[in-house]
């Protein structure tokens, strides 16, 4: 990975980041081999668990077609995994498509017109869909119908197309963006939450096993402090940190062993990485802790405002190390305790004002 200014631009360098959540090639191509195929294997989301646990048993006992499910949350959180799940228990296959590849209601009615009887259907990213594939999806839900526009203009026709049941199992980052009438007609919605780290000792673990690699409790537990709350970043974690054990020491993973890599690829033990601690020491030690203006900080750290304000801060804050204020952004004690720095006593606040947005 290359940081400084002759190299790769911004959107190459934070697809290389090993603490982004999103899926990168290398990721597709190992997930489907960690993935849990069970309910019992999906390691967390209890609440989550529970509930659906009791809406597929249900679904099954009457022997219908399961609700259409929403699931809600942050990338790697288990939302496709989830989805393969639901159609694993039901028995029923799977088909997986996403929003952003629905350009037009014709593209929706070929894949529902398509679907057989009980099938799930994985939409990720729902909330990206056109609206007028967003419209037909409505009826689709409730009625498992749909109208397909034959024609353009005053010729136009409406042929009505009968769709077997299935279930559609959306997936959003965000689910206040869902227009509520696509919302309403979800019979469960699960809301996916961070993982806690003993949860993602679990997935470490299970993940070690299965790639076959020895790994202590010590050496779990350090990958998972790091992994900022995902599977998938613990996943790519132990996988960085098998290489180097393999390389630097035996092939088994302890704590000394997941600290020295991870220390390599500059993921430290909360796990921010280099992007991460620029933001942090800049605010810090630039300017004394802020309040400083989201442009002051974001060419103080030669990156663009939106990669510093949609990339670095949303864990920053979700680690109570940086705050969004009216007045600008503004370090935490606990940001000046992680970088080792001290505070300046009341010099920080003589700094107030200097630097605008
Ligand atoms: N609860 C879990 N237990 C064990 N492994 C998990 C769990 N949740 C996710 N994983 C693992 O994390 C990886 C990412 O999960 P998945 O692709 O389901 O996330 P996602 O929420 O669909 O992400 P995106 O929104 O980016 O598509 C997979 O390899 C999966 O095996």
């Amino acid at each position: 990975m290359n940081w400084d200014e002759t190299g790769p631009d911004t959107d190459e360098r934070l697809d290389e980041r090993l603490v982004q959540a999103d899926a990168d090639g290398e990721d597709t191509a190992v997930e489907a081999a960690l993935r849990p195929k069970d309910l019992d294997e999906f390691v967390g989301q209890e609440k989550v668990r529970e509930q659906l646990d009791l809406v597929l048993k249900a679904a099954r006992a009457r022997g219908a077609t399961a609700d259409h499910v929403l699931l809600s949350g942050a990338p790697g959180l288990g939302k496709t995994t989830l989805s393969m799940i639901i159609a694993a228990e039901m028995g029923a296959p799977i088909r997986i498509t996403s929003g952003p590849a629905i350009q037009h209601a014709g593209d929706l009615a070929a894949i529902l017109s398509s679907l057989q009887e009980g099938e799930v259907l994985f939409l990720d990213e729902i909330h990206r869909m056109s609206r007028p594939a967003e419209e037909m999806l409505y009826m689709a839900m409730e009625d498992f119908r749909v109208d397909v526009i034959v024609g353009k203009g005053p010729g136009a026709t409406a042929i009505p197309l009968e769709l077997p049941p299935f279930t559609l199992v959306g997936a959003t980052t965000r689910a206040g963006l869902l227009p509520p009438p696509l919302r309403d007609r979800f019979g469960f919605t699960g809301h996916m939450e961070f993982y806690a780290p003993t949860e993602l000792e679990r997935v470490v673990h299970r993940s070690a096993r299965l790639l076959d690699v020895e790994i202590d409790a010590d050496g779990a537990a350090e990958i998972a402090g790091r992994s900022r709350g995902t599977p998938r970043i613990a996943n790519r974690l132990l996988r960085r940190v098998r290489d180097y054990a393999q390389v630097k020491a035996d092939g088994r993973i302890d704590r000394p062993v997941a600290a020295a890599a991870l220390g390599v690829y500059e993921v430290d033990a909360r796990g921010l990485d280099r992007l991460d601690r620029a933001v942090l020491g800049a605010l810090l030690k630039l300017f004394g802790g802020g309040p400083v203006g989201l442009s002051t900080l974001a060419v103080a750290v030669g990156e663009e405002r939106e990669t510093v304000e949609e990339v670095a801060e949303p864990f920053l804050v979700r680690e109570g190390l940086l705050a969004r204020t009216p007045r600008g952004r503004v370090a935490t004690p606990a940001a000046w305790a992680h970088l080792g720095l001290v505070p300046p006593q009341q010099g920080g606040k003589g700094q107030q004002g200097l630097f605008g947005a």
